[in-house]
């Protein structure tokens, strides 16, 4: 940053006053995606983005647009060094914690020149420290400012190891898996001087790991990857090889030469006045994230795909008798966590063909008679279950590590079940059912638009929108049901509850038959201890 506003800056008249009045006609137009199809806009995690960005379609800026955006950020616009760097630092720490998750990575070491590249550094390692990060700062040419004093506090506070550069090992490999290279951003000039210079070239040593295969701590550069230059690049190609460049505000016209896998941009601050001035494209954000891959997402793998899930045990003791208890727990648990659509499930039906097909539907009611959903009694799944009532449906919360599978047959809900809640929805809803033909070929998009046009405009008065015919519920009366709890190494809890026969009968209404099977488990129990219709399976997957 250059904390002096500039006089052109200082002057009463606002340069940017026209545009901050009227921001949304104008400047709106560079904020808009880029290159983004529709998808996009479902998205919540930038990386499920990633395939969609093009690098080539942001804009880079050259040092001296860094330092004016920088000037008129803090000038003009109101915004103090203090709130972008926490930001800056925000963003890092959420794009390291994309790209490398803490349960892998997380000895960290962050570099910290004497600038505001620095200063970002500080505050990424106090966020990674709330992340779960295990972080250590190298900060050898220290500001006397506040804000910098304050953000040592802070990290000292938290128990966080500063170490000297004599402290480091020559050779990082060992002791870290994160190097974060906070030494220079976009003011950087020239060659780097001590101990800068001997610090870059211990993570350039990093490299020689890369031949023979070892691991090695990954290389994640804030903003500009320290040394190189902020326009034309690594120079010589003599320079560090970060793994991730977290570029701020703008990538720097550096960036175009960086090649690792990860490329994201943070700092999630840029008013449209600043975009519309520099004529910037740049991407969305997602959601609320303060960080947007930009570039290719980097091959993976899938074989190597793997989570090592961390969840507390899920024992016979915790369960709810009744299973539809258990599911209302645990769904409670999926909407506390706040989990997006924690209603939707894998619907699976068998036709007479006896191939299996799923989609996913929305869950719209659960009670003790069993799960509902709706949708067009024409389409394929209902097709299916008209050749062959029974379907089972699978819940998947990640985040919570749980998935439930319910098995059972199904029926149409009643005409009056369908019609109440069809009125429930949105009008567009109602008319999008009216016109949605499922599981039917249609000549194009252009058809649904039309229909669904006229008919907006047919109910436009508010008048009641007949549900049609073909539109309607279904109810899955539960059989059997298993709640899914991962655990690490693959130790996974899989607890089921399934019906018995009672004196070799079953009663009609299951629900009353899980209850006696309860009794009976009850009883049972206190004769052998052996809880019976609760199966505990240790599996391997
Ligand atoms: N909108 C913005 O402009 C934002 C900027 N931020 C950060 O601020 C950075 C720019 O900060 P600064 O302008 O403070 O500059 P830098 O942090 O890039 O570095 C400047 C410092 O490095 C020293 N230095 C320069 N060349 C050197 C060399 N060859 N050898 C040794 N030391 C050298 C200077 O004396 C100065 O102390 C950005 O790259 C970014 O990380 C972010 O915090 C937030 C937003
Ligand atoms: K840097």
């Amino acid at each position: 940053y250059h904390y002096n506003t500039s006089p052109a800056i200082k002057s009463t008249c606002n340069p940017f006053s026209p545009l901050v009045s009227n921001q949304s006609s104008s400047s709106s137009v560079f904020l808009r995606p880029v290159s983004a199809p529709a998808i996009r806009a479902f998205c919540s995690k930038s990386d499920a983005m990633s395939s969609a960005q093009n690098s080539d379609s942001v804009s880079h800026l050259t040092q001296r647009e860094a330092a004016e955006i920088d000037e008129t950020l803090m000038g003009p616009l109101g915004f103090s060094v203090d709130q972008l760097m926490e930001l800056a630092g925000l963003s890092v720490a959420t794009s390291i914690a994309e790209a490398y998750k803490a349960s892998e990575y997380d000895r960290v070491l962050a570099i910290c020149g004497p600038g505001n590249n620095g200063g970002d550094g500080l505050v990424a390692a106090r966020q990674l420290y709330h992340f779960g990060y295990k972080p250590f700062v190298c900060y050898p040419k220290r500001t006397q400012k506040p804000l910098y004093t304050g953000l040592v506090t802070q990290l000292e506070s938290l128990s966080i190891p500063f170490l000297s550069v004599e402290d480091l090992p020559l050779d990082f490999s060992k002791d870290f898996d994160i190097i974060v290279d906070a030494m220079f951003g976009f003011s950087f000039h020239g060659t780097p001087r001590p101990p800068f210079d001997d610090l870059i070239k211990r993570l350039l040593c990093l490299h020689g790991y890369d031949q023979t295969r070892q691991k090695r701590p990954v290389i994640v550069s804030v903003d500009i990857p320290s040394g190189w230059h902020v326009e034309e690049g690594d120079i010589g190609d003599e320079g560090i090889k970060p793994d991730m460049l977290v570029s701020l505000t703008a990538p720097k016209l550096c960036a175009k030469k960086f090649s690792g896998p990860h490329h994201f941009l943070g700092g999630r601050f840029v008013p449209p006045v600043i975009a519309h001035k520099y004529k910037l494209r740049l991407p969305p954000y997602p959601g609320t994230s303060m960080c947007v891959r930009i570039g290719k997402a980097p091959s993976v793998d899938i074989s190597a795909l793997r989570e090592n899930y961390i969840s507390p045990e899920f024992l016979e003791e915790q369960v709810e008798s009744d299973p539809i208890n258990q599911f209302r727990k645990w769904f409670d648990d999926a909407i506390a966590a706040g989990l997006r659509e924690p209603n939707a499930m894998a619907l699976s039906t068998v036709g007479k063909d006896g191939k299996p097909s799923s989609r996913m539907v929305l869950l719209k009611g659960v009670d003790r008679d069993g799960f509902v959903w709706y949708t067009n009694y024409e389409s394929r799944k209902a097709c299916e279950l008209c050749e062959n009532p029974h379907a089972s449906l699978l819940f998947y919360w990640d985040g919570l590590n749980r998935q439930v599978r319910v098995e059972g047959s199904v029926e149409k809900v009643s005409d009056e079940e369908s019609e109440q809640y069809f009125h429930s929805r949105p009008r567009g809803s109602q008319i999008g059912a009216i016109v949605s033909k499922q599981s039917s070929v249609i000549p194009g998009r252009h058809v649904l638009y039309q229909q669904y046009k006229e008919l907006e405009e047919k109910f436009s008065d508010w008048s009641l929108i007949p549900k049609p015919e073909f539109w309607g519920g279904y109810r899955l009366k539960p059989e059997l049901f298993e709640f899914w709890q991962g655990q690490t190494s693959r130790l996974h809890d899989r607890l089921q509850y399934s019906p018995q026969e009672i004196n070799g009968k079953r009663d009609g209404n299951f629900l009353v038959l899980l209850k006696k099977v309860l009794l009976c488990w009850k009883c049972e129990a206190s004769i052998n201890k052996t809880p019976q219709p609760i199966k505990r399976v240790l599996m391997m997957i």
